[in-house]
């Protein structure tokens, strides 16, 4: 069965547009639960333009399936995460221009930064994650770090269309081939919807998904717990 992390960045987007209280997303971390959620994603970010650290320190109490604390490998992140203790620590590249994250980390030319992170993660008993562009090479540098798991940007696939999305889907299942032979456990995640999330989690070796922005788009519509529920309803179909 394929494991769903449902991200509710996009819960404190909506909250940190009026910089006040609500939507909480420890409450949308509970209603994700109830609607069956595996696991929660949260990404502090050193902008601090949704989730912020009040957010972790609550969440880390309350929550009670897997968490997945999603930063960029600073040195004063890194630092939060550990004190954290999350069961996952996912790193992801940043930049303050971006509106989204942009691509994966670049794991062949940046291992140093890279490596000193995972090594104070993994001090601190934290699962780690890296989350790469779908390169064969990215997989391999990877697998060298040592981390449990990687994460496949599916943002290019999730863009593309028709032909050229064929492509996309090409490369993931080549790396995930590779990401089970270096016997890490292969995840995904970044712009998967409900439509586009079948053909990703056929993948082979396949074994978490984590979406945010299109459940917390439809937890406008329908709530929280529906919005998960209809996306854990479809994974149940696929695997
Ligand atoms: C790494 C990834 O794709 C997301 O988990 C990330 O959190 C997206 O960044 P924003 O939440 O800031 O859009
Ligand atoms: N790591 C991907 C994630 O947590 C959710 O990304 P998105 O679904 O919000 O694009």
């Amino acid at each position: 069965m394929i494991e769903l992390g449902v991200n509710i960045d996009h819960v404190a987007t909506v909250r940190q547009a009026r910089r006040t209280y609500e939507p909480d997303p420890v409450v949308a971390a509970a209603l994700a639960e109830q609607g069956g959620a595996d696991g929660i994603t949260f990404h502090l970010r050193e902008d601090r333009r949704h989730i912020q650290d009040r957010d972790v320190d609550v969440l880390m109490q309350t929550v009670t399936v897997k968490t997945n604390f999603e930063l960029a490998c600073a040195d004063d992140v890194v630092a939060i995460a550990c004190h954290a203790k999350p069961d996952w620590g996912l790193l992801v590249p940043e930049s303050r221009e971006e509106v989204t994250t942009e691509g994966g980390l670049d794991v062949i030319n940046d291992k140093g930064r890279i490596a000193k992170a995972i090594a104070r993660l993994k001090d601190a008993g934290i699962l780690t994650s890296l989350f790469i562009d779908p390169e064969p090479a990215q997989v391999e540098a990877a697998a060298k770090l040592g981390v449990d798991a990687v994460e496949l940007h599916t943002g290019p696939y999730a863009l593309a269309k028709h032909d050229a999305r064929q492509v996309e889907l090409s490369r993931l299942v080549a790396c995930g081939q590779a990401t089970q032979s270096a016997n890490m456990r292969l995840h995904a995640g970044h712009g998967l919807n409900y439509t586009n999330v079948r053909d990703v989690a056929m993948i082979p070796a396949m074994v978490e998904l984590n979406i945010g922005h299109s459940i917390v788009s439809r937890a406008v519509m329908v709530g929280m717990r529906e919005a998960v529920a209809e996306m854990r309803r479809i994974l149940d179909l696929v695997a």
